[in-house]
């Protein structure tokens, strides 16, 4: 799975510099990071829509789609993927009930 969004991102990455006329990521990437957004929000919701109807197939296709934009938004604003990464390892064993708990009152 990491090997997988790992490789994605190294490809998304590559074509910041490629032609948007031979490349959706590019053309993508070349609308800007507002876009970029816009369409993994977009992504997102038909994800949500699948998620709600029940239909595992479509989920699975939209939540490829949804990877893979949340992956050129990153990309749009030089997030690397590594860092989330360590954001999720640093969280790793953290309960989010724990966690939630820990926050200052206010
Ligand atoms: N994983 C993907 C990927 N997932 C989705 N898409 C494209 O994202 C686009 C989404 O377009 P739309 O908004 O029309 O999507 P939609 O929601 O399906 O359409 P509607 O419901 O709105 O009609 C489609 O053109 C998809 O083909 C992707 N395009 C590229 N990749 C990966 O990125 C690599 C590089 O692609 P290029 O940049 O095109 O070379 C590819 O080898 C793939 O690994």
């Amino acid at each position: 799975m990491t090997d997988t969004l790992t490789r994605l991102a190294a490809t998304i990455d590559a074509r910041k510099a490629a032609d948007p006329d031979s490349s959706w990521t590019a053309r993508l990437l070349a609308k800007g990071p507002e876009k970029c957004a816009e369409k993994f929000g977009e992504e997102a919701i038909e994800a949500i829509i699948e998620a709600t109807k029940g239909d595992r197939t479509r989920l699975t296709s939209e939540a490829a789609d949804v990877l893979y934009h949340l992956l050129v938004m990153l990309a749009a604003r030089d997030v690397p993927l590594g860092d989330v990464l360590a954001e999720l390892d640093r969280r790793d064993g953290t309960s989010g009930i724990d966690e939630k708990a820990s926050r200052p009152k206010g």
